[in-house]
């Protein structure tokens, strides 16, 4: 089906806009009155997920209340491990939670490489279900966790600032991390080549605890694999999100994607330098700018918008919206993207 509004994947193609695109990472769920409304009928978090129709609704919800340029698959990281074998649980209010964890050579050969439709066929439903309820109207972003990610909640268990366990193994039993990474990255090669299948236009991959670790142990244990499932989808835009890895920009560089995602943390013109021009950039708003009066949001996108330039820019937060965001300034920032990019195109600014 044609897309109404290809602005996103034209962006991440390299091709002139007329506008900057814009979405927020976390855009569906958390911050919409209509999504706890829905959230709060349900029995928790999982049901969410794993009934297509709902994770659907959901999905589509932000496109209607907030006018962004791209839904993203309402899901989870964790879906992934436990599809390999390791059942989460998502504890109200305090996060995920895995029963058991992966400690030994043991726990990794009892990891199956999964096989999409059979263990993640709710996910690709779901994908199937919101293509034909968005109608066309925005590109579909689907997803998945960075091998290293993954691999630092099935060791943990839970989330961590430190994820000590997932980063003692790399340095105790690093042939038994890599056994597990590589099935990891089998898996979600799999499943992301069946999500676009099913429909998704562009695939994120988000290696949130990337900043953990150092430059060298970055390289060997996440970046190799990032690399493996960008050359997996040929012709398909992938965006790789790394928080905290401004270590690894000129990697980055050199990966088969069209885009790389920004934190807060990170200078659109010195990652700019580093990447050249042959990349889009996403980002990277700094999520508290949220907080402000509404010109206060408007001050600081528009700065934003300047540091990264008309092109090659698709417009977003540097992680995900908090969840005591006042919707009405998530609508301020949408709209300043959209009508200073506007401007600026048209030499009026
Ligand atoms: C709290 C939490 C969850 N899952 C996870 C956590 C963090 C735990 C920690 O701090 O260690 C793990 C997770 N899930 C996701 C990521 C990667 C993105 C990131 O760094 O935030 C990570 C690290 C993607 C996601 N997780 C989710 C999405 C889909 C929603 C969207 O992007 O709009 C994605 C891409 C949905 C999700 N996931 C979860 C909830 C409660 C929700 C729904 C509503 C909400 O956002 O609060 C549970």
């Amino acid at each position: 089906m044609m897309l109404k509004n290809d602005l996103l994947l034209r962006a991440a193609r390299g091709e002139d806009t007329e506008r900057t695109p814009v979405w927020l990472m976390r855009q569906a769920g958390r911050i919409l009155p209509q999504y706890r409304a829905l959230r709060g009928r349900l029995s928790g978090f999982k049901e969410l997920v794993e009934t297509p129709e709902l994770a659907a609704e959901v999905t589509i919800q932000p496109v209607d209340a907030l006018d962004v340029d791209a839904a993203i698959i309402f899901s989870d990281i964790l879906v992934v491990p436990e599809a390999m074998g390791l059942t989460y649980e998502m504890v109200e209010a305090r996060g995920p939670l895995f029963p058991e964890t992966i400690q030994n050579a043991h726990d990794v050969a009892r990891m199956r490489i999964a096989d999409p439709e059979e263990h993640l066929g709710y996910v690709l439903e779901a994908i199937r279900v919101t293509k034909r309820g968005l109608n066309g109207r925005v590109p579909l972003i689907g997803f998945a966790g960075a091998p290293w990610t993954i691999l630092a909640y099935m060791v943990e268990g839970h989330g961590s600032k430190t994820f000590s366990k997932a980063r003692r193994l790399l340095y105790t039993e690093p042939a038994l991390a890599h056994e597990l990474l590589r099935k990891i990255t089998a898996t979600t090669i799999a499943y992301l080549q069946a999500q676009v299948e099913a429909g998704a236009n562009l695939i994120q991959v988000f290696d949130s605890w990337a900043g953990i670790l150092p430059p060298h142990h970055y390289h060997e244990f996440s970046t190799r694999y990032i690399r493996e499932i960008c050359e997996a989808l040929p012709g398909v835009p992938v965006t790789v999100f790394a928080k905290g890895a401004f270590f690894a920009v000129p990697e980055f560089a050199t990966l088969p994607c069209r885009t790389i995602g920004l934190d807060w943390n990170e200078d659109p013109q010195t990652v700019r330098a580093v990447v050249g021009e042959s990349k889009t950039l996403q980002g990277n708003l700094d999520p508290c700018a949220l907080y402000g009066t509404p010109e206060q949001v408007q001050h600081a996108t528009i700065q934003m918008l300047r540091r990264f330039g008309p092109q090659r820019h698709i417009a977003n937060l540097g992680h995900g919206v908090y969840p005591d965001t006042n919707p009405d300034n998530v609508k301020v920032f949408i709209e300043t993207v959209k009508e200073f990019s506007t401007l600026a195109r048209e030499g009026q600014i």
